[in-house]
């Protein structure tokens, strides 16, 4: 019983440790992920310039998770589609064309989000 409790415990922090080995490499080694987490950074540092409120906070650090989580999970189908099948075929090209359709609905409501948060505030 106490085996079974420290192996799911064990099992638990593995994939703790995998999924943050996964997170580093995506900042590490993706372009898209870099640019996405210096519009995070920049966002940020705006956020406490003009000292936007908590439910203002809330929605910015939601918008910049649901990018960056999407773009990660955008560039897993590209590395599984090149891995499965690395040369030309026009199902691998609709494949990342949707994969990369779901982070511009991701991308367009952040926007939109960073809109109405800061245009009030700087004009
Ligand atoms: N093997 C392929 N067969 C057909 N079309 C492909 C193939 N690889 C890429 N494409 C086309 O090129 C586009 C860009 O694919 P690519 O793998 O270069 O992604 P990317 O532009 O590097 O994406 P990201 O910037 O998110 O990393 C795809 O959306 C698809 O339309």
């Amino acid at each position: 019983m106490n085996n079974a409790k420290d192996s799911f415990i064990i099992n638990r922090i593995k994939a703790f440790r995998y999924a943050f080995k996964g997170a580093w490499l995506l900042i590490k080694k993706e372009p898209s992920i870099k640019v996405q987490m210096v519009c995070a950074v920049l966002v940020t540092i705006l956020g406490f310039v003009l000292d936007i409120s908590t439910t203002e906070w809330i929605l910015q650090l939601l918008s910049i998770g649901l990018v960056l989580s999407i773009e990660g999970l955008n560039t897993a189908v590209e590395k599984v589609a090149d891995f499965i099948h690395p040369e030309y075929h026009k199902k691998i090209g609709d494949i990342k064309d949707v994969a990369a359709g779901a982070v511009t609905f991701a991308a367009l409501i952040a926007a939109i989000i960073g809109l109405i948060i800061y245009i009030p505030k700087l004009f």
